[in-house]
C-alpha cells in the first residue's frame, strides 16, 4: 500500500454527519428510508422513559426516607418532602405515569423493527438512568455543601455533623453507581465493536470486495482497509458511546445546574451561556483543521505498520537479495512521513490548548466577581457563594464539551471519515441492517463484459482490458469448450494470459463481449504461487472446503497421489500449524495445491503455470491425475511438455491478436520453427 494523496476536505459538515449515522445507527435500528428520524425519536422516547422512571424512583426513595428518618426529613430536608408532595398532587405525576406507559408501549410496538436489538436499547437506558442518578447526586451534594458552609459560618455543630453524615451516605451510594456506569458503558462498547466488525467483515468478504478494494487492483482510494476494520472500528464504538453519554450528561447537567445558578444570579447565567457559545464556535473552526491532520495520521501510521508486515511476509526474499538497506530506508521514509504529520498535529493541538487554557483559567474569577458584591451587600448567604461557584463550573463544563474535547472530537471525525468511506464502498448484505444502494465503484462504471452462468465455457467476441482500462490485452476472442475439453493458453510474457483467466473467474470485467462459464463454486483456480492460508496442514489440503468436511483417509490418499505422502511424518502430523510458504518448497506447495483438486473434485479447473516449479515426472503425474477425472481444464504455461496434456492451444500475442489451433498443429509449427532457426544459425 503505497502513499497516496489524501482527500483534504474534512469539515464538520453534512457528509460527516451522514457517515456517522450510516455507521452508528444500524446497531440500534436497521437503516431504511426515513429511519434516522425514527432513531432520533426513539432516543428521545428513551430519555423520556428514563426521566419518568427517575421521577418515580426519587418519589419512592423520598417517601421511604421520610418513613425511616422522620426527624431528619421534617426538620432539615423539609423542602424536598414538600416539593415531592407538591409534584405528586400536580399534573406532573400524571404526566410521568403516562410517559412511562406510553414510551414503554412504543418500544413494545416497535419490537419487530428493532430486530433483536433490545439488549442495546436496554443497556443504553440503564446508562442514561445511571447518568441521571449521578447528576441528581451532584445536585444533592451542591446543597449539602451549602448547608455545611452555612452551618460552619453560623457555628451550628449539630447541623454540620448531620450533613457530613448525609454526605457520607451519598458517597457510599454514588461509588457503586459510578462503577456500574463505567462497566456497562465499556461492555456496550465491546458488544457494539463485535457487532460492527462482524458486519464489516460480512461485507468485506461478500462479492469479492476484499479483492476489489485491494490497492493493487482497482480502488486505490481506500487505503489500509485492515486498519479501518480493526483500529478504527474499536475507537469508533468506544468514543461514540463516551460522546453520546457525555452529550446527554451535559444536557442534564445544564438543565439541573442552570436552574441552581439561575436562582442565585441571572446575570451570571446569561453571561456564561454567551461566553461558552463563543468558545464552542472558535473550537469548531480550529477542529476542522485537526480532522484533516488526524485523518492523515491514521493513514500514515497504517502505511508504516504495513511496511513492517510486508518485510515480515517477505523476509526470505529480502534475505536472499540482502535488501536490508533499502527496506530499512523505505520503512524509515514511512516513519518520517508519520512523524512529520504528527509534528503538525502537536503544533495545532498546542495552539488549540493555548486557547482552551486561556478560556478555562480566565473564567475562574468570573463567579467571584459577580457573586461577591451580592454577598457583601447582604443579599446572599455565605454557603450560596460556594454553591454558585460549583454550579457555575458544572454549567461551564457542560457548555464547553466541544471546546474542551476538540482534539478527541477531531480524531473521532477522522475515524468516521475512514470508516464511512469504506462503508460506502462495501455492498450491503441481507440482514445487516442496511437498506442503501451502494455507491457505484470505479469498476462498476467501466465493466462491460457480460457473464452468463452455464455448464460450459465459451467466449464470444471478448475484448479484455486491464481494470483501469489503460491497456487492451485481447480483442475479439471467440471460442467454445465442451465438458472434458483441455485448453492450453500460450504467448509471450505480459500478453494477457493470466488476465484472461482472471476474466473467466470473474475477477476482471473491464472490456466487452460475453463470457459463459459455470458457477464459480464449480471451478477451482490454481495460481503459479499457491495460496497458503494461516492454519494446519489439514486446513491447507481441504481449502476452500469447510473444516471437517473431508475424511482423513481421503486426505492421506490425495497426499500419496501427489507424491507428498511423507509430509505429515516430516512435519509432525496433519494438525500442526506452520508458516507454510517458508517450510514448503514451491514445488511442494504446487503439489499440495493439486491435492486440493483431488479432494474438492471440481468439474472445472484453471491452472496458471501451476506446475512451473515441478520436474517433468511430477508434472506428468499430476496431469495424468487430471486426465483420469471427468473435468474441463484450462492451463497457462510456457513449457512444450504441457502440449501432451491438452487438445487445443490458444496462442495470444502482445498485439492483442490470437490464434486457436490443435495441439498437434501447434507442435508441428513449433518444431518447424526450431528447425528453421537451426538452419539459420
Ligand atoms: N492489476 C493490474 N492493473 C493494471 N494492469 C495490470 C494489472 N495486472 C497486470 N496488468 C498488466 O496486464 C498485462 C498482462 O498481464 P498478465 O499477468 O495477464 O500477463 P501474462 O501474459 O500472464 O504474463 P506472464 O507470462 O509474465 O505471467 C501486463 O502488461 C501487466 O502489466
Amino acid at each position: 500500500m503505497t502513499s497516496r494523496p489524501a482527500p483534504q476536505t474534512f469539515r464538520f459538515d453534512r457528509q460527516l454527519w451522514d457517515r456517522f449515522i450510516a455507521i452508528a445507527q444500524p446497531f440500534f435500528l436497521p437503516i431504511t428510508p426515513g429511519s434516522t428520524w425514527l432513531f432520533a425519536g426513539l432516543l428521545l422516547v428513551l430519555m423520556v422513559t428514563v426521566v419518568a422512571a427517575t421521577f418515580w424512583i426519587t418519589v419512592g426513595l423520598t417517601l421511604l426516607g421520610q418513613t425511616l428518618f422522620p426527624a431528619f426529613f421534617t426538620n432539615l430536608a423539609g423542602g424536598l418532602v414538600e416539593t415531592i408532595n407538591g409534584l405528586l398532587a400536580s399534573p406532573v405525576a400524571y404526566l410521568a405515569a403516562a410517559a412511562l406507559v406510553g414510551s414503554g408501549s412504543i418500544f413494545v410496538l416497535l419490537r419487530k423493527r428493532l430486530r433483536r436489538r433490545e439488549r442495546q436499547w436496554l443497556m443504553l437506558g440503564i446508562l442514561l438512568f445511571l447518568s441521571f442518578a449521578v447528576n441528581g447526586l451532584n445536585v444533592a451534594i451542591s446543597y449539602v455543601f451549602r448547608f455545611i458552609d452555612n452551618a460552619l459560618n453560623g457555628k451550628d455543630s449539630d447541623t454540620f455533623y448531620q450533613f457530613l453524615a448525609v454526605y457520607t451516605a451519598i458517597i457510599v451510594g454514588a461509588i457503586p453507581i459510578i462503577i456500574a456506569y463505567t462497566y456497562i458503558r465499556r461492555k456496550l462498547g465491546l458488544i457494539w465493536r463485535e457487532w460492527l466488525t462482524k458486519d464489516y467483515l460480512d461485507r468485506y468478504f461478500s462479492d469479492r470486495a476484499y479483492y476489489k478494494l485491494d490497492s493493487n487492483t482497482l480502488d486505490t482510494e481506500i487505503d489500509n482497509p485492515d486498519q479501518r476494520i480493526t483500529a478504527d472500528i474499536t475507537s469508533f464504538t468506544g468514543t461514540t458511546l463516551v460522546f453520546i453519554l457525555d452529550i446527554l450528561d451535559s444536557i442534564l447537567t445544564l438543565i439541573s445546574f442552570t436552574l441552581v445558578l439561575y436562582t442565585i444570579s441571572k446575570a451570571l447565567t446569561l453571561g456564561l451561556v454567551g461566553y461558552a457559545f463563543m468558545g464552542t464556535a472558535v473550537a469548531v473552526v480550529a477542529g476542522g483543521k485537526l480532522i484533516a491532520i488526524n485523518y492523515n495520521q491514521l493513514r500514515l501510521e497504517a502505511d508504516f505498520r504495513y511496511g513492517m508486515v510486508h518485510v515480515r511476509d517477505n523476509s526470505e526474499s529480502i534475505a536472499f537479495y540482502r535488501g536490508e538497506t533499502l527496506e530499512r530506508q523505505q520503512i524509515l521514509d514511512r516513519l518520517g512521513r508519520a512523524i512529520q504529520n504528527f509534528d503538525l498535529l502537536i503544533i495545532w493541538e498546542s495552539i488549540i490548548m493555548l486557547f482552551q487554557r486561556g478560556y478555562n483559567y480566565f473564567t475562574r474569577i468570573v463567579p467571584y466577581l459577580i457573586v461577591a458584591p451580592l454577598y457583601f451587600a447582604g443579599q446572599m448567604d455565605f454557603g450560596a457563594i460556594g454553591q454558585a461557584y460549583l454550579a457555575f463550573f458544572q454549567v461551564l463544563g457542560a457548555l464547553s464539551i466541544v471546546t474542551n474535547q476538540i482534539q478527541d472530537i477531531s480524531a473521532f471525525g477522522a475515524s468516521i471519515n475512514r470508516l464511512g468511506a469504506l462503508d460506502e464502498r462495501l455492498q450491503p448484505v441481507d440482514g445487516a441492517g442496511r437498506d442503501r444502494s451502494p455507491a457505484p465503484t470505479p469498476q462498476g462504471d467501466r465493466s462491460g463484459i457480460v457473464t452468463q452462468v452455464e455448464s460450459h465455457v465459451a467466449l464470444d467476441n471478448l475484448t479484455l482490458q486491464t481494470p483501469n482500462a489503460e491497456q487492451t490485452l485481447i480483442q475479439g476472442l471467440s471460442l467454445a469448450l465442451q465438458f472434458q475439453d483441455q485448453l492450453l493458453v500460450v504467448g509471450p510474457s505480459g500478453c494477457g494470459k493470466s488476465s484472461l483467466l482472471r476474466a473467466i473467474a470473474g475477477l476482471w470485467t473491464t472490456g466487452d463481449g460475453t463470457i459463459t462459464r459455470p458457477d464459480s463454486g464449480e471451478m477451482l483456480f490454481l495460481p503459479q504461487r499457491p495460496y497458503m492460508l494461516l492454519g494446519t496442514l489439514r486446513d491447507q489440503l481441504i481449502y476452500p472446503n469447510p473444516r471437517n468436511s473431508i475424511p482423513e483417509a481421503n486426505i492421506l490418499e490425495a497426499l500419496q497421489q501427489v507424491n507428498l505422502v511423507h509430509l505429515p511424518d516430516r512435519l509432525g502430523g496433519l494438525d500442526v500449524e506452520r508458516d507454510w510458504p517458508t517450510v514448503l518448497s514451491l514445488g511442494e506447495q504446487q503439489r499440495l495445491a493439486f491435492a486440493r483438486i483431488l479432494l474438492t473434485q471440481p468439474r472445472y479447473v484453471i491452472l496458471d503455470e501451476a506446475t512451473s516449479a515441478l520436474d517433468v515426472a511430477n508434472e506428468r503425474n499430476l496431469y495424468d491425475l487430471l486426465q483420469q477425472r471427468e473435468l474441463l481444464y484450462i492451463s497457462v504455461g510456457h513449457r512444450p511438455s504441457l502440449l501432451a496434456y491438452h487438445q487445443t492451444v490458444l496462442e495470444l500475442s502482445t498485439a492483442t491478436t490470437w490464434r486457436l489451433l490443435s495441439a498437434a498443429d501447434y507442435r508441428f509449427n513449433l518444431e518447424n520453427l526450431d528447425s528453421l532457426e537451426g538452419l539459420e544459425s
